[in-house]
C-alpha cells in the first residue's frame, strides 16, 4: 500500500465515508437550516455553493487534514514562486506570472521574468490595436476582417473558448476562426468563407513542431499566395506565437509578427500568454487585460485565503472525496450560459491532460485513482439528453452548475427560465423523489392498484446526488478570468493531493510516434510486419480501397 493510502488522514476519511454513505442530503438540509451559509463562499461577486454535497463539518475537517498532510500550502507557494514544480521537464509552471501586475518580481532561475511578460503584452497591444484600427492592413491595403488561429490543444482550446465566451465584447468588424484538426475539412470549410486580402492567419504552437499545426499553416500559406499571387503577401497575413523562435523564422514568418512565450508556460495554461493574441485581437487589449485581472484576483484568493474558505482547494478536495472514497469515475460541468459552450471542452484538456497520470512524482505506480473523466454540455440542453442517467442511473456523477445572474441578451422570461432550470436540477438531484411521494403523485393522476404498482419504482428518484453551483453577475472578461483560474488551481490542488506532476503530458507521445511510422506505409503501399493483426488489417484495407 502507498504511503498516501496508509496515511492517517486517508484512513480517517475512509472510515468517515462509511458514516456519510447512508446519510441523505435531504435529511442533512432538514437537520441544519444554516447548511447553505456554512458551505458556501463568496468572492468578488462569485458565489460558490457547495452545500449540496455529501458532506458535513467533519468531512470538511478531514479533507483539510488530508490537504495539510500533503503540504498543500507549501506547494501553492512553490507554484507561485517559480519553483520547478514540473519535475519531469525540470520547469516552473508560472501561468500565474502571466497575469501578475507590473512591479511584482517573479524569479525563474534567479531571473525576474516580469519585464519580458509585460514587454510581450505591450507588443500584443500594439499589434492588436493596429489590426483593429486598420493601421496593419493586408498586402493589397484592405482592412483585416477575419483572423484564423491555426493551433491545436492548448494553442486552440483556450483562445477558442474565450473568444466564444466573450462574444459580446468582440469587435463587430472582426471574425475569429479556429482551425485545429489535421482533417482538411476544417481548413477547407473555414477558407471557403474568407477573402485572402482581408484575412490574417495566426500560427500558434508552443513547440512549433506540431504536425497538425504546421500542415494546416503550410496549406493556408499556399491558399494565400495562390490568391494574392505574391510570396511577399505572407509578411502581412501571417503572425506566429511560439517559444521556438528559430522555427518561426524558418517557417518564414516576419519576425515583427512573432510573439514569444516561454517554456515555463504549459500549453494548456497558455491562454494568458501571447497564445491569447486572437482573444486580444477580437475583444481588444483592454478587455484582455481585464481577463488577466480576473485570473489574478483568483490567484490572490488561492494563495492567501485559508483553505477552509479557499474555493479552488474546496473544489479539488470535493473531487477527491467522490473520486477516491465513493468511486465516482467522472465529473460533469453544466454551464447555463450559451457563450460558455466550449468551456467543458477546454476544461477537459486542462484537467484530463494534467491529472491523467498513473505514477506519482517519484515514478511509483499509484494504487489510488487519479484524474476523473471530465465532460459536460450546456444547460438546459443536457437536461433533455443525458440527465436521465445522472438522476436515475446507477453511477454517481458529481457535477458543477455554472450560471450568470444576468444575460447579455435579455429577452422576455428566457433568463429566469434558464436559472429556474439550473436551480431546479441541483434541487432535484439532491432531493430525489421517494416512493411515498411517487405514490401520492400517481394517485393524484388517478392510478390505483396494479397499474400504480407497475409504475411506482420507475418514478422513484434516489436523489443524494452531489453538485456545486457557481453563480456570478454576468459573463464579462474579469469573471471569465476568475473562472478559468479557479479550475486551473482546482486541478493543481488535486495533483498535490495525489502526489502527481500535473504539468507534463507524456501520454500523448506514443500515438504520435506510431502515426509517424504508419504515414510512410500509407504513402508507399508498404506494410511493416511488426504491426499487430488489427493494425495490419486496417492498413491493408486502406491499401485495397484507396490506392
Ligand atoms: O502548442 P503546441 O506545441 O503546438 O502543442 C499543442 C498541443 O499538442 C500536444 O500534443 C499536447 O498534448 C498539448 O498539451 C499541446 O497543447
Amino acid at each position: 500500500m502507498s504511503r498516501l493510502i496508509e496515511s492517517p488522514a486517508w484512513q480517517a476519511l475512509k472510515a468517515h465515508q462509511k458514516v456519510i454513505e447512508p446519510l441523505h442530503m435531504r435529511q442533512m438540509f432538514r437537520d441544519d437550516p444554516a447548511r447553505f451559509d456554512k458551505f458556501s463562499v463568496q468572492l468578488n461577486g462569485l458565489l460558490f455553493d457547495y452545500s449540496k454535497n455529501r458532506i458535513n463539518a467533519e468531512t470538511v475537517k478531514l479533507l483539510l487534514a488530508l490537504a495539510s498532510q500533503a503540504g498543500l500550502p507549501g506547494w501553492i507557494e512553490r507554484l507561485f514562486s517559480g519553483d520547478k514544480v514540473n519535475s519531469t521537464e525540470r520547469r516552473a509552471a508560472l501561468h500565474t506570472a502571466l497575469r501578475t501586475p507590473q512591479g511584482i518580481p517573479v524569479l525563474v532561475d534567479g531571473k525576474d521574468v516580469m519585464p519580458d511578460v509585460h514587454r510581450v503584452l505591450g507588443l500584443m497591444r500594439s499589434f492588436s490595436d493596429a489590426v483593429r484600427n486598420g493601421t496593419h492592413r493586408g498586402h493589397t491595403g484592405k482592412q483585416i476582417t477575419d483572423i484564423v488561429n491555426i493551433g491545436i490543444g492548448g494553442s486552440d482550446l483556450g483562445p477558442l473558448m474565450a473568444c466564444e465566451a466573450l462574444k459580446p465584447y468582440g469587435s463587430p468588424n472582426l471574425r475569429a476562426h479556429f482551425v485545429s484538426n489535421i482533417d482538411s475539412t476544417q481548413l477547407t470549410e473555414t477558407l471557403k468563407k474568407l477573402d485572402a486580402e482581408s484575412t490574417l492567419f495566426i500560427v500558434s504552437s508552443k513547440s512549433f513542431t506540431t504536425q497538425e499545426t504546421l500542415t494546416n499553416a503550410r496549406s493556408a500559406r499556399v491558399w494565400l499566395v495562390e490568391r494574392l499571387g505574391d510570396e511577399q503577401a505572407v509578411a502581412r497575413h501571417f503572425a506566429a506565437i511560439s517559444t521556438n523562435l528559430d522555427a518561426t523564422a524558418k517557417f518564414g514568418i516576419d519576425p515583427r509578427n512573432v510573439f514569444e512565450f516561454w517554456d515555463w508556460v504549459g500549453g494548456r495554461y497558455s491562454l494568458w500568454s501571447a497564445i491569447g493574441l486572437p482573444i486580444a485581437l477580437y475583444i481588444g487589449m483592454d478587455n484582455f487585460e481585464e481577463l488577466l485581472g480576473g485570473a489574478h484576483a483568483m490567484d490572490e484568493h488561492f494563495r492567501n485565503a485559508p483553505l477552509e474558505q479557499n474555493i479552488p482547494a474546496l473544489m479539488g478536495l470535493l473531487g477527491i472525496w467522490y473520486g477516491n472514497f465513493f468511486g465516482a469515475g467522472s465529473h460533469a460541468l453544466f454551464p447555463y450560459d450559451q457563450y460558455l459552450h466550449r468551456f467543458p471542452a477546454y476544461l477537459q484538456q486542462l484537467d484530463m491532460e494534467s491529472n491523467g497520470k498513473r505514477v506519482d512524482r517519484d515514478g511509483t505506480p499509484v494504487d489510488y485513482d487519479t484524474g476523473m473523466v471530465i465532460w459536460g454540455e450546456l444547460g438546459t440542453n443536457g437536461q433533455h439528453a443525458f440527465f436521465q442517467l445522472i438522476h436515475q442511473g446507477t453511477r454517481m456523477i458529481p457535477a458543477d452548475f455554472i450560471a450568470p445572474l444576468h444575460s447579455h441578451n435579455p429577452l422576455g422570461e428566457h433568463h429566469s427560465l434558464l436559472l429556474a432550470n439550473c436551480f431546479a436540477q441541483t434541487e432535484a438531484l439532491m432531493l430525489g423523489k421517494t416512493v411515498e411521494e411517487a405514490r401520492v403523485e400517481l394517485e393524484a393522476q388517478g392510478l390505483r392498484g396494479e397499474a400504480l404498482e407497475a409504475l411506482l419504482q420507475h418514478k422513484v428518484f434516489p436523489g443524494n446526488k452531489p453538485t456545486n453551483t457557481l453563480l456570478f453577475d454576468r459573463l464579462d472578461p474579469h469573471t471569465l478570468g476568475m473562472l478559468i483560474a479557479l479550475y486551473e488551481h482546482k486541478v493543481f490542488v488535486q495533483s498535490v493531493l495525489w502526489n502527481i506532476n500535473p504539468f507534463d503530458q507524456w501520454g500523448v507521445e506514443l500515438g504520435k510516434q506510431l502515426a509517424g511510422k504508419i504515414l510512410p506505409e500509407l504513402r508507399d503501399g508498404s506494410l511493416a510486419s511488426r504491426h499487430d493483426a488489427s493494425t495490419r488489417g486496417l492498413i491493408q484495407h486502406y491499401h485495397e480501397r484507396c490506392r
